[in-house]
C-alpha cells in the first residue's frame, strides 16, 4: 500500500471497515474510519464536505444496507444508501481525484438460472433488492468514477477475536455456536457460494493498486453445497454431525463466482475448505 495515502474507510464501525480501518491504522498509514455519526452517507452534502476537508486518495467505500431482508422491507431505505449515497461517494472521488474501491455482492447473480461459476462477462440478474441495489451501484461507479475497483464479494466470514469479540452472522461461526450450544442447525444441499475468510480478503487489498480498475470477482471459490460445507465445519470440530446437522428443503441457489480474472492478477483465495480448517486453527490456538 502507498504510505503517502489518506484512506478514507466509509461505515467504520462495519464488520469488514472496522477490521481494514485496524489494519491499515497498525501499518502506520493514515486512515479516516468514520461510523455513521461521523459521516451519514444518506446526506450527500456531509459526503462532499467531508471530502473537502479531509480529501481522501483512496477511498474503500464499506458503508451499506447489507441485510438482503432489511432492503426488501426498506426499499426507498436500501436505494437511498446503497445506490444514491453510493453515487455521491463516486462523485466526490472523480472530483477529488481519488480512487474508489466498492463492495458490491454475489447476490448479483441471485436471478441467474445457468449455473454458476459466474465470470465477470456473465449478464447478472439479480432478484432481491439487495442485489439490485448493488448492481445499480455498480452501474453509477462505472459512469461516475473512472478510478475505480468494483469487487463482487461472496459470503464474507470471521471468527471472535480479543480485539474483535462480535461478528455477524456467519457460516462457520453459526456452526460452532451450534455445536457447542447442541442445537440443530439446518443447511441446504442446493446451495452453493463461496465462503472468504476477513482476513484473506484485507490481505488482498493490500495489493488493490496492482490492477487495472474494474470489476472483479473477489472472494474463494467453493464447490460444495451448503450443507456439505456445514457437515465439514462441524466435524473439523469434532461435533456430532449426524446428530445436529438437518437438511433444509429448498431450491436450488447457485451464486458461485469464478475468480480466474484475479488469479489472472496474481491474487489467489484459497478454497473454503482450506479457508475454514485455517480458521478454526487460528481460532482454538488464541
Ligand atoms: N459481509 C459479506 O459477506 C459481504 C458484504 N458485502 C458488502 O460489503 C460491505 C460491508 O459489509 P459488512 O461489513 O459485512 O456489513 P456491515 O453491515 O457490518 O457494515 C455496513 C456498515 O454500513 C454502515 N451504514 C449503514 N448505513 C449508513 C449510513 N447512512 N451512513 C454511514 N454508514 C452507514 C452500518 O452502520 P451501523 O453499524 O451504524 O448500522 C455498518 O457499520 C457492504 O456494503 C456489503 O453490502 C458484499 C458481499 C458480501
Ligand atoms: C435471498 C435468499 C436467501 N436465502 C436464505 C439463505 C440464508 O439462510 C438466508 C439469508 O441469505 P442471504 O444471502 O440473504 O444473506 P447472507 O447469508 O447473510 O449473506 C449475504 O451477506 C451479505 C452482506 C452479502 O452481501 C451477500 O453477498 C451474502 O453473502 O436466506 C435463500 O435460501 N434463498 C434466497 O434467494
Amino acid at each position: 500500500m502507498n504510505t503517502t495515502h489518506t484512506i478514507l474507510i466509509t461505515g467504520g464501525s462495519g464488520f469488514i471497515a472496522s477490521r481494514l480501518a485496524q489494519r491499515y491504522q497498525q501499518s502506520g498509514l493514515t486512515v479516516l474510519a468514520p461510523n455513521r455519526k461521523s459521516l451519514d452517507i444518506s446526506d450527500s452534502d456531509a459526503i462532499r464536505q467531508y471530502f473537502e476537508l479531509h480529501q481522501p486518495t483512496l477511498v474503500f467505500h464499506l458503508a451499506g444496507m447489507s441485510s438482503t431482508e432489511g432492503c426488501e422491507q426498506n426499499q426507498l431505505l436500501a436505494k437511498k444508501i446503497n445506490v444514491d449515497a453510493t453515487t455521491e461517494i463516486a462523485k466526490a472521488c472523480k472530483a477529488h481525484q481519488a480512487k474508489m474501491v466498492f463492495f458490491s455482492t454475489e447476490q448479483v447473480f441471485n436471478g441467474n438460472s445457468e449455473a454458476g461459476p459466474y465470470t465477470e462477462s456473465s449478464t447478472p440478474i439479480p432478484n432481491t433488492y439487495y442485489g439490485t441495489t448493488k448492481l445499480m451501484a455498480e452501474t453509477e461507479v462505472l459512469k461516475h468514477c473512472p478510478t475505480a475497483w468494483i469487487l463482487r464479494l461472496t459470503w464474507v466470514y470471521g471468527l471472535p477475536t480479543k480485539e474483535f469479540p462480535k461478528v455477524n452472522p456467519n457460516i462457520l461461526w453459526d456452526s460452532i455456536v451450534a455445536g457447542k450450544e447442541e442445537t440443530l442447525i439446518s443447511a441446504s444441499k442446493n446451495e452453493y457460494r463461496g465462503l472468504t475468510e476477513v482476513g484473506e480478503l484485507m490481505s488482498h487489498l493490500d495489493h488493490i493498486e496492482t490492477i487495472p480498475y474494474g470489476i472483479y470477482h473477489f472472494g474463494s471459490e467453493n464447490n460444495v453445497s451448503r450443507y456439505e460445507i456445514t457437515e465439514y465445519i462441524l466435524r473439523e470440530l469434532n461435533f456430532d454431525a449426524d446428530n445436529l446437522l438437518r437438511e433444509k428443503r429448498a431450491g436450488i441457489r447457485d451464486l458461485r463466482l469464478s475468480n480466474e480474472k484475479i488469479k489472472g492478477e496474481g491474487l489467489s483465495f484459497r478454497d473454503s475448505k482450506t479457508a475454514i480448517s485455517a480458521s478454526i486453527k487460528a481460532y482454538q490456538q488464541q
